[in-house]
């Protein structure tokens, strides 16, 4: 490899962050210090609530926001000091930010050029990322003569023709319409599986991080909820936080005191037995809820309050202990003329956490 093919193109690198920190003065501390490992190839998607500090945490990696401390380490290179330039990354931002009197050809092919590349390799570069991202018509047009999607695309291609080792993505999809969205996130797909770069990619999209991610990070104000594939978090979430923020209707979360051998609602129904003693909260996804009291575990009696019918299933909303609860029933299972509920919560399906951190209790019901 000359020195030429290094300045752009780029192996699949490690991203280590060790006590990275970001603070804009002692009372604002955005990112508290921050230990995370992001393997060579992963795609990581970065979760959170607005202001939670997922850009920031970006920004730091790419090299637009200095660290207040902490050390970030890019395929074995300390690049905390370094210009963005130097960090062998490519960033998509949610607003593209192309040039607008550049056409698509000379959007894509500027770090090329600045690169060294000589004209026909450059040429051949574009075309074929062109092709890849069914760009290959518009490459004479202007940023101002394409649609929404079509300027995303061209941004991603004008990210990945350097072929860097880390791509990083910054709510890229959050201005296009819910079809295009969709569209956008299978090419994503395709592409990472393609080119292999590690990725970073920052959205408060939870259908993004499960359908993209190999691990997601959840975020919350700065520290890190918890940092699994989504498999993981849905089905062990690591906090109250993580439990509400993945799955929609959100996970049901519910009171409960346990006395060394029963499990309680508030009003005294006994969900489970445990050895446990405490104030707890009991978490249970609405799919998991058995209507009919033909399930697992023992019946709880819940009253209907409105049913909503979504085509392939329907979301009752009932009253149980003082709470409501959301349970998804398959579409069809009739419940509308029983306003008395009976409810199963399978016990290998609960989730208990302690009250007062929210954290989740491993193993406390033996599932
Ligand atoms: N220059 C600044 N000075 C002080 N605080 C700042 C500054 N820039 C950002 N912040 C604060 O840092 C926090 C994190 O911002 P950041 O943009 O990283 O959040 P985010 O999770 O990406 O949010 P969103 O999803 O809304 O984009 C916010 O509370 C924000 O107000």
């Amino acid at each position: 490899m000359n020195a030429i093919d290094t300045a752009i193109r780029a192996a699949a690198a490690d991203i280590n962050l060790a006590g990275v920190t970001k603070a804009y003065d002692p009372q604002t501390i955005v990112i508290p210090p921050i230990d995370v490992e992001l393997k060579a190839g992963e795609f990581t998607v970065v979760l959170g609530p607005s202001g939670c500090g997922k850009s920031t945490l970006l920004q730091m990696i790419a090299g637009l926001e200095r660290v207040s401390a902490g050390k970030i380490v890019i395929g074995g290179r300390e690049v905390q000091d370094l210009e963005p330039k130097q960090r062998g990354c490519a960033m998509v931002f949610q607003n593209y930010a192309l040039y607008p009197h550049m056409t698509v050809f000379e959007n894509m092919a500027y770090s090329l050029k600045v690169a060294g590349l000589a004209k026909v390799e450059r040429a051949e570069r574009v075309a074929g990322v062109a092709k890849m991202l069914g760009l290959s018509d518009c490459l004479s047009r202007k940023p101002g003569q394409l649609s929404g999607g079509q300027r995303q695309r061209v941004a991603i291609g004008r990210a990945i023709v350097r072929e860097p080792g880390v791509l990083l993505f910054d709510e890229p999809l959050s201005n296009l319409d819910a079809q295009l969205r969709h569209d956008m996130r299978v090419e994503l797909a395709e592409l990472h599986r393609r080119i292999g770069a590690t990725t970073v990619f920052v959205t408060h999209d939870q259908m993004e991080a499960m359908t993209l991610a190999d691990r997601i990070l959840i975020l919350n104000r700065g520290r890190i909820e918890q940092f699994d594939t989504p498999k993981a978090i849905y089905h062990h979430p690591a906090s109250v936080f993580v439990a509400r923020f993945i799955g929609a209707p959100p996970m049901n979360i519910l009171p409960v005191t346990a006395d060394g051998s029963a499990l309680c609602l508030a009003d005294g129904q006994v969900v489970a037995e445990t050895p446990l003693t405490g104030s707890f909260q009991l978490g249970i996804r609405p799919e998991d809820i058995v209507t009919n009291g033909n399930g697992a575990g023992r019946i709880l009696k819940a009253m209907l309050r409105f049913r909503e019918d979504l085509g392939s299933h329907s979301v009752l909303a009932a009253d149980l202990a003082g709470s409501v609860i959301r349970v998804a029933t398959p579409f069809g299972v009739d419940t509308a003329d029983q306003p008395e509920l009976s409810l199963n919560f399978p016990p290998s399906r609960l989730h208990l956490f302690d009250a007062e951190t929210g954290r989740v209790m491993a193993d406390a019901l033996g599932a």
